[in-house]
């Protein structure tokens, strides 16, 4: 069952355009939304959440096409963070939590109360005094405390400490334990993704350049090192981004079983990482 769908989505900003956006992404799984700066990642994520209206296409949530409509009552299966939060400088936690009992229907005060705890947010502060890393944990707090079925997730490790980042996965990885959890989550530490994500999502100048599943991904595309003698014209067919060095050559391929086939124990092959492999698709985009 489809969680969030996208058909033939539209949505101009200015000079930049949000081209004929088709995308479905299932229930259950985890997808990672990568792509440059400016590449329409952000305002793809408030298309989601009705906080933009496309120009043109269909937008549905949970199978819902009437999203503006029941925008409220949508946002209330949604657990959603961003990588600017609005809270007022005033407010404290206690505050803000009776404003979530009346905003969400479902939501679960011990849950906040223990993510309060756990991520250490001090509870008395106002949030001026707050660092941009405990807001981050405070949009985590609440995306976590009322039974969301989807996490929508803008970039939401991007100020983390390292110790609360990994923490924050397991966290994620946890609730995948739920197997009607779906987690949309974009980022610019695709570490992040090679260790939790099951599709991964890469939009470039306003398209959708791919949308697969990641192991297949990291298994189509591999890091081929050799001998610079076996380069010739047919072999460098099979490759892109070669690199020579003093001891060999370096190369990407989506043909490295035949190579592998041909050179044998020559090649050596090797797993690229998600950003290695978004700088080559989006190189081999721009050539
Ligand atoms: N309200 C707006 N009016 C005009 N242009 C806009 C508006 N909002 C966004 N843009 C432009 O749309 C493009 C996509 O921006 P968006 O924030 O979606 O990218 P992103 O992939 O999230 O980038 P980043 O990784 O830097 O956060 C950018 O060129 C941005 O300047």
């Amino acid at each position: 069952m489809t969680a969030i769908q996208l058909k033939n989505v539209s949505k101009t900003q200015g000079s930049f355009q949000l081209k004929n956006i088709d995308l479905n992404i299932e229930r259950g799984f985890i997808t990672g939304l990568i792509g440059e700066n400016g590449a329409g990642k952000t305002s793809l994520i408030h298309l989601i959440l009705g906080l933009k209206k496309p120009d043109a296409g269909d937008i549905s949530l949970f199978g819902d096409h009437a999203v503006e409509a029941h925008r409220e009552a949508l946002l209330n299966r949604i657990g959603f963070v961003f990588s600017e939060d609005r809270f007022p400088e005033k407010m404290t936690v206690p505050q803000l939590k009776k404003i979530l009992k009346r905003f969400y229907e479902d939501f679960n005060a011990p849950q906040f109360e223990h993510y309060i705890r756990k991520f250490k947010i001090r509870e008395k502060q106002k949030f001026k005094n707050y660092s941009t890393g405990e807001r981050m944990k405070l949009s985590i707090a609440i995306a976590l405390s009322h039974n969301a079925e989807l996490l929508v997730l803008d970039e939401p490790t991007s100020n983390l400490d390292p110790n609360f980042r990994i923490e924050f996965l397991e966290i994620l990885q946890a609730l995948m334990e739920d197997e009607n959890m779906t987690i949309l989550f974009s980022t610019h530490i695709t570490s992040d993704l090679d260790s939790i994500a099951d599709y991964i999502v890469m939009i470039d100048e306003g398209k959708i350049v791919f949308h697969e599943e990641k192991d297949l991904l990291l298994e189509k595309y591999k890091k081929l090192k050799g001998p610079v003698e076996i380069l010739d014209a047919q072999t460098e067919d099979l490759l892109t981004g070669i690199k020579k060095t003093a001891v060999g050559f370096e190369a990407i391929s989506d043909e490295h079983r035949a190579l592998e086939e041909l050179y044998g124990s020559q090649i050596l092959t090797e797993q690229l990482r998600i950003d290695e492999l978004m700088h080559h698709l989006k190189k081999g985009k721009d050539v």
